[in-house]
């Protein structure tokens, strides 16, 4: 069990780098189990806790894989199972996202239900019927989802009462294998389905329309294994920017892709923010005040409601009052409760969220509730006067790569400590025994 300590009052500045993205390389990893000649390399797979728990899955089934320095390798020639078990999909929903690949390889699948989590009740309605309409046998008993086919998946005509990025994911990946096409209609768009389309494509499949609202896909026979590197994680490089903003920093993110971040990017140059980005990232220059702006979160290309909770710590330090709308998860204001510990003028009204700015924050002891809420109240803490101690690290853990070590290269005075250590109050370095013991900026073991 661990802690990030952070101490406000530095100003963010220099160069960080974004890693692969969490909710590409997840679904990417899924795909995989579609490979059945060759084997698949992944680069940029980033270190985090939810990569190392797919994998896990992964290996349950049969499959051979190799993680080393942000490379995948995996083999999924010879699957020896057709079950995901509860302690896997209980730690991570994603993992959920097995079943399409199951489905239409194997005729068969066992999956745990992946239940609600902290931010919502999450259904998996959508999944089920997309299953269904293809010609899918689907039974619910003792926490498990059972879908059977007799022969092959029929490509079908779905369309989604909701634009889930999950269902149109694994039906996406079911469709590949099944006789005829598949046409999604109301797709998600977000840039990890084209992601995970490209990657398909060079498997074999015949994937087209990825990232609009229809999604046309081609059965073939048999995919194979191939080399594709991950795309950088957007969610990741918002985070960093909101913490460059928050600080008045001038940060250069690294690998951020502006195309993929226009809402996040539009909504701070409307608060002030100086936005350029260029070929490889993007700069971040706060050097005005902030102004409240409103915020709702949609569907790509909307507002992503990843970065609500960041975008939240963001709007406190801002000139004004600004609404904050969520309307993609009915319960994404968890982090609310753990803002008003830091002296936050919020209040929810239903799905909203009214915050008056410009009230200072005080440093305190906050637990992330989720892993965005995590960040956020790690951006809070680097403005906040004072000590912030965040606990409920495994949340961050899961979609943040070396966060203190980034935040720190960029000049925050932020660190990670076991819950049993005492927490430094005066010193800004670590000191000789928090070094030779390793809990400062200490790193995510994998
Ligand atoms: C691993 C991954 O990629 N996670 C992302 C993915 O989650 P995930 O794929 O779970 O999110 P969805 O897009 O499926 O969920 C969006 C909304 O649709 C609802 N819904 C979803 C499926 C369904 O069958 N029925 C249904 O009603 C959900 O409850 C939610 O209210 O997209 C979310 C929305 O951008 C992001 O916050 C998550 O970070
Ligand atoms: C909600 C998130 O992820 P997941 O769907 O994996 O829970 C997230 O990345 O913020």
């Amino acid at each position: 069990m661990s802690k990030f300590i952070v101490r406000g009052g530095k100003r963010l500045t220099g160069s960080v780098k974004v890693s692969g993205a969490k909710n590409s390389v997840l679904p990417i990893i899924a795909a995989s189990l579609l490979g059945e000649e060759g084997e698949s390399v992944i680069f940029d797979a980033p270190p985090l806790d939810d990569v190392m728990t797919i994998i896990k899955v992964l290996e349950s089934l049969g499959a051979s894989v190799k993680y080393d320095n942000e490379v995948i390798h995996i083999n999924a020639q010879h699957l020896t199972s057709c079950e995901a078990p509860y302690e896997w999909v209980r730690k991570m929903r994603a993992s959920f996202l097995v079943m399409g690949p199951l489905l239409t390889r194997m005729g068969y699948t066992r999956i745990s239900l992946p239940g609600g989590c902290a931010i919502g009740t999450r259904p998996i309605d959508q999944h089920l019927k997309g299953f269904e309409a293809m010609g899918a046998e689907i039974n619910l008993g003792q926490g498990y989802i059972e879908a059977r086919t007799e022969g092959k998946l029929r490509g079908a005509k779905i369309y989604l009462d909701v634009a889930s990025v999950g269902a149109t994911e694994n039906i996406m990946m079911a469709a590949t294998l099944a006789e005829g096409t598949t046409v999604i209609e109301n797709a998600a768009k977000e840039p990890e389905i084209v992601d995970l389309a490209n990657y398909l494509n060079s498997m074999g499949a015949k994937v087209r329309g990825a990232g609009t609202g229809t999604v046309r896909i081609e059965g073939v026979e048999k995919l194979h294994g191939v080399k594709h590197t991950v795309i950088p994680d957007r969610v990741e490089a918002g985070t960093y920017m909101v913490a460059a903003a928050i600080t008045g920093g001038d940060v250069y993110v690294e690998g951020a892709i502006a195309d993929h971040l226009a809402p996040v990017i539009s909504k701070l140059e409307e608060m002030g923010v100086t936005i350029i980005p260029d070929e490889n990232g993007v700069r971040v220059i706060a050097d005005k005040p902030l102004k409240a702006v409103d915020v709702k979160t949609l569907p790509y290309p909307g507002f992503p409601t990843d970065m609500q909770s960041q975008m939240m710590a963001l709007l406190l330090v801002s000139e004004g009052t600004s609404v904050v709308t969520e309307t993609v998860f009915e319960n994404r204001f968890m982090h609310v409760e753990q803002f008003h510990l830091m002296n936050a003028d919020i209040k929810v009204d239903g799905r909203s969220a009214i915050i008056t700015g410009g009230v200072p924050l005080t440093g305190a002891k906050v637990t992330a509730t989720d892993l965005r809420a995590g960040a956020a109240l790690i951006c809070a803490g680097l403005v906040a006067e004072g000590t912030t101690e965040v606990s409920g690290t495994h949340h961050i853990d899961r979609g943040y790569v070396h966060l203190a070590e980034k935040l720190s290269g960029l000049g925050a005075d932020i660190w990670r400590v076991s819950v049993e250590e005492p927490v430094l109050e005066t010193s800004s370095e670590p000191s000789k025994e928090q070094n030779k013991k390793g809990l400062k900026i200490q790193t995510t073991t994998v």
